[in-house]
């Protein structure tokens, strides 16, 4: 492509289609107008608001963005072979556009129209003559790629991934900066079969880094909300991330959609009922988020529940109502045998029992109405033998008591854990209170397991959960109860499975989310690494996920790996620096990722060195980095934004143009064992887009030596 795309020729047939173009603009200009123009007339100021505010919301939604296409692809159905669209082309982007008759200028890429843009191929045409590619620069329609079906085939380039489209080879190769963008013109057929999969179905994904599953995810949300919006709406749709950092990587994606509805949350922000305030050994954590956790807690959470030992006496005016004890167990035995809420079974005992008294005053003669059973459920008697045989729950105060109390945790656990298991749980010095306890985060998963067992959690429509191989059973419930009545979609890697407690294979999570039907893909065409690099560190497979098969690289230009091992500390450092220099001087942006208790020594090495970074643990005000990328503000401050120092732990999911990884052998050491400590160092190793600079001082982990 020229330097200068608007110092270049050009064709008539791009001239025509930037007209098409920039009258799809000012129709959308116009509907926008049109929307702005509309007068919100409520029956009340309320109201009036009310639809005052889902105008805006709608001329926000039409509003152009000069820097993103409204199209990228163009559909001719031919006039004999398609029978739905016989002779009619239409123009595919982000959004529907349509001018003053209605007639479509755009058509949005989730429609079933768009569905031959993704799918369309020389086996199967779907109907198409032709399809056509467009290609931008700044914002200018550059470039066209056609791709004739039917008589013209012979003239059309070779087939997916890449084939020979340029314009599909240049977006996946071009150089990464800033947050993650959208993939909308180059979804290959694989990664859209998942996308478009039905509302109802639930779908697991496994691939090799890069291969796109968080791309997928977030588009499969973005279809979800065209194809059942008002479902979705209703319902809800979640996107669950590893951490803050990643929900950050990835929150522009479904608003450059147009989807600006749609909740991101940790698993830790789904389960805040309690801060986090401690840490515990590994073998706890991982008995904790084990799923024998469910049934312990279960019967913790029950064991208050107990037979009255004697009858009680409801006194009505000057009448006595006595119900014997055996009368109040039986109804007991039957809420319990219901699998009743803990909260609701408390409300429907009072309401049982008051309805044994009306009973009995029915058979007095005595006529009583709905209001009488009320009236002695709430009575006082009634209220004090629920609260003796049915007593209320608190989450904290269960989990407090069970980590307290051996004997309470002995008969809860039952044949569930042994003595040692039980060992780990139990508090060395208990705190005095619930309230007093300083939760881990297993804990608070374990609280909000116990709240549900209280009442139900409120279900969502449709639930993404990236990077899913890295939950604990006991985490993935936490997931499943907020999607007991919608679908998941779950996105991960085992090979990058690097908790102690990870489920460790897609069914046993599947069946822990409660989706055991769900339909497990695979996804093998990386998109992000490079050959050479995707090669290095599939040499940790065989031991890391012997069973996978190992990834490949859709992209065709070089991109460099470069080992360099050093004599000491010292050489490391000034390595360190020339590589990060040399990053720099390129395009995209940089990563430097060391073992997280080594970033503060590269930071301060940075900074003696005088080398602008951003620390990704390190919060950034956003304003300002925009504010960086958008002026042309000084070098350095640029090159803080475009140099980042990861922490190992965090690097998961994102990814960068150039990646140095600092000290392998470190990396995988601060892990809890070594196959996790080989499975970061496959994370690590495959965050990068164009090159991959490995620098160390002491030996590489064999799998990696050169
Ligand atoms: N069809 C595509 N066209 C262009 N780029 C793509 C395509 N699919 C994926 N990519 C790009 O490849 C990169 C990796 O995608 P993504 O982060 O979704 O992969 P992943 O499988 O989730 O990786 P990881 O396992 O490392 O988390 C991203 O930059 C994404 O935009």
């Amino acid at each position: 492509m020229p330097e200068n795309p608007a110092a270049a020729p050009v064709s008539p047939l791009v001239i025509a289609e930037r007209t098409h173009l920039e009258r799809s603009r000012a129709a959308l200009r116009a509907m926008r107008s049109e929307t702005l123009a509309l007068r919100a007339l409520g029956g009340n100021a309320v109201s009036t608001e009310v639809i005052n505010s889902a105008i805006q919301a709608r001329a926000a939604a039409l509003a152009d963005r000069p820097d993103v296409p409204l199209f990228f692809g163009r559909l001719d159905y031919d006039p004999e072979l398609s029978s739905e669209y016989p002779g009619e082309h239409f123009y595919v982007g982000r959004r529907h556009v349509h001018d003053a008759h209605g007639d479509p200028m755009v058509v949005d890429w989730r429609a079933p129209v768009s569905l031959a843009f993704y799918r369309a191929s020389t086996k199967e045409p779907m109907g198409l003559g032709l399809r056509r590619r467009f290609g931008f620069a700044a914002g200018q329609l550059t470039a066209i790629e056609d791709e004739p079906f039917g008589a013209g085939r012979e003239a059309s380039p070779a087939a997916a991934p890449t084939g020979g489209s340029t314009i599909l080879r240049q977006e996946i190769e071009r150089p990464r900066t800033g947050p993650m963008r959208d993939i909308v013109a180059t979804i290959q057929p694989e990664q859209d079969e998942i996308v478009r999969a039905d509302l109802g179905t639930s779908i697991c994904v496994q691939g090799a880094p890069g291969t796109g599953k968080t791309a997928v995810g977030l588009h499969r949300v973005a279809f979800l909300l065209y194809a059942h919006r008002d479902r979705i709406k209703r319902g809800g749709a979640l996107v669950v991330g590893p951490n803050r950092q990643f929900l950050k990587y990835i929150e522009q994606v479904l608003p450059a959609l147009g989807e600006i509805d749609v909740a991101q949350a940790t698993v830790a922000e789904l389960v805040a009922r309690a801060p986090v305030r401690a840490v515990e050994g590994a073998a706890a954590a991982r008995l904790k988020g084990d799923a024998r956790m469910a049934a312990v807690l279960r019967r913790a959470a029950w064991a208050g529940v107990s037979a009255p030992a004697e009858s009680m006496t409801v006194v009505r005016g000057s009448r006595h109502w006595r119900i014997p004890a055996y009368e109040i167990a039986e109804h007991i035995e039957t809420l319990r045998g219901r699998e009743v809420r803990y909260s609701a079974g408390r409300a429907m005992l009072a309401q049982r029992i008051a309805h044994s008294v009306l009973r009995r005053m029915e058979a007095a003669g005595e006529s009583p109405d709905d209001r009488v059973q009320d009236a002695v459920a709430r009575s006082r008697p009634v209220k004090q033998v629920v609260d003796q045989v049915w007593p209320a729950m608190e989450p904290a105060k269960v989990l407090h008591a069970l980590y307290r109390d051996p004997e309470l945790l002995a008969a809860a656990a039952q044949d569930e854990l042994d003595e040692d298991e039980q060992r780990l749980l139990v508090w060395d010095k208990a705190p005095r209170s619930a309230g007093a306890a300083k939760w881990t985060a297993a804990d608070v998963v374990l609280l909000d397991e116990l709240a549900d067992l209280l009442e139900r959690t409120a279900s969502l429509a449709h639930v993404v959960v990236d990077e899913a191989q890295d939950l604990s059973a006991m985490q993935l419930r936490a997931v499943a109860r907020r999607c007991t009545t919608g679908s998941v979609t779950v996105l991960g890697d085992i090979a990058q499975a690097t908790t102690p407690w990870a489920t460790g294979s897609w069914e046993a999570a599947l069946g822990h989310l409660g989706k055991s039907e769900a339909v497990i893909e695979e996804l093998t065409q990386g998109f992000r690494v490079p050959r050479q690099v995707i090669e290095y560190a599939a040499r940790l497979l065989p031991t890391i996920a012997p069973h996978l098969a190992p990834p490949t690289s859709v992209r065709q230009q070089g991109g460099g790996l470069d080992i360099l091992g050093v004599e000491n500390e010292a050489e490391l450092e000034q390595w360190l620096t020339e590589s990060v220099r040399e990053a720099l001087a390129g395009e995209g942006s940089v990563g430097v990722i060391t073992a997280d208790g080594a970033l503060d020594g590269v930071a301060a090495h940075f900074e003696r060195s005088g080398i602008a970074f951003t620390r990704l643990d390190r919060e950034v005000d956003e304003e300002d980095e925009a504010e960086v990328l958008e002026t042309q503000e000084a070098a350095s401050d640029r090159d803080a934004v475009r140099l980042v120092l990861v922490p190992a732990s965090l690097a998961k999911g994102l990814e960068y143009d150039q990646v140095i990884v600092l000290e392998p052998t470190a990396i995988a050491e601060a892990e809890h064992d070594e196959l996790l400590g080989l499975r970061r160092l496959y994370v690590v190793l495959t965050r990068a887009v164009t090159r991959l600079t490995v620098l160390h001082a002491r030996p590489l982990p064999p799998a990696l030596a050169v």
